[in-house]
C-alpha cells in the first residue's frame, strides 16, 4: 500500500500544485496568525479553488472558535480541518459535528505518557496527527521541524487512520516510515527553503521518499 503525504503549510498556487504533480495526496493551509505559513480566509480560498482535483485540502487551526472556523469553512472549499492546538475530545465531536468534515487532532508526543490519551481522542477524531511535542515556550505548537522518538509507535495498535509528522525531510522520512509502519506522513518546514517558503524539489524528494518504502522495504527505482 502507498504511503499518502500530506504537504503541509502551502502558500502558493505554484506550490500546490508541485505538491499534487509529486504524487502528494493532501494539501495543508495553515490559519494561526504566528506561523510563517499562516494565510488569510481569501488566500485560502484562491489556493483551495485552484487546487488539481483529487487533492484533499486540510485546514490547520490552533484552538479556533467557532467565529473563526465558521469564517474559515464558509469561504473554503475544504475537505478536512486539523485541529493542531489543545483541543478536547469533546471539543474534537464538535468541530465535527458543527462542520459535517472529518476532523484530524494532532498529538503532541515527547515520551510514553504523551500517548496515554490515544484511545479517548481515537473514538471522537477520525484520523490522528502524531507529532512532536513543541519545546516549551515556543511560538508554534507544530512546524518546528522537530523529529520525536519514533521507537514510540513501534508495534502500536491503531483504532483510526494516523500520520507522522514532526522534523520528517526528504532524508529521513524512508526510515520514519520503516520504523513506525506508518502509511501517511506529513511535512512542512523539512519541504523549505525558508520558513514559510517550499521547494518544490524537496516536495518532490519527499513523496518520492516516503512512497519508496513498502512494507518496511525500500523499493528499488
Ligand atoms: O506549519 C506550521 O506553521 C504550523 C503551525 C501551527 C501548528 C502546526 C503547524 N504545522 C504542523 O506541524 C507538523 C510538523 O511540522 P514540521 O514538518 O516539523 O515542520 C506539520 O506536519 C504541520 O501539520
Amino acid at each position: 500500500m502507498e504511503v499518502r503525504v500530506k504537504i503541509c503549510g502551502l502558500r502558493r498556487a505554484a506550490d500546490v500544485v508541485a505538491a499534487a504533480a509529486a504524487g502528494a495526496a493532501y494539501a495543508g493551509f495553515v490559519f494561526f496568525p504566528k506561523s510563517p505559513r499562516h494565510l488569510t480566509v481569501e488566500a485560502a480560498r484562491a489556493l483551495a479553488l485552484g487546487a488539481p482535483e483529487g487533492l484533499c485540502k486540510v485546514a490547520l487551526t490552533v484552538d479556533a472558535d467557532d467565529a473563526t472556523l465558521d469564517a474559515i469553512v464558509g469561504a473554503v472549499p475544504l475537505d478536512m480541518l486539523q485541529l493542531h492546538g489543545r483541543e478536547a475530545p469533546e471539543r474534537v465531536a464538535e468541530v465535527k459535528a458543527r462542520y459535517g468534515l472529518p476532523v484530524m487532532k494532532a498529538i503532541g508526543v515527547a515520551d510514553e505518557g504523551d500517548l496515554a490519551g490515544l484511545l479517548e481522542m481515537s473514538l471522537a477524531a477520525d484520523q490522528l496527527l502524531i507529532d512532536a511535542k513543541p519545546p516549551k515556550g515556543a511560538a508554534l505548537p507544530g512546524g518546528n521541524g522537530l523529529a520525536f522518538d519514533w521507537r514510540l509507535l513501534v508495534g502500536r495498535k491503531w483504532l483510526r487512520p494516523w500520520m507522522l509528522a514532526g522534523g520528517l525531510t526528504p532524508e529521513n522520512v524512508a526510515q520514519a516510515v520503516r520504523l513506525t509502519g506508518a502509511r501517511q506522513v506529513d511535512v512542512s518546514s523539512g519541504v523549505e527553503s525558508a520558513p514559510g517558503v517550499k521547494d518544490p524539489a524537496r516536495i518532490a524528494a519527499f513523496v518520492q521518499a516516503a512512497q519508496g518504502v513498502r512494507d518496511g522495504v525500500p523499493i528499488l527505482r
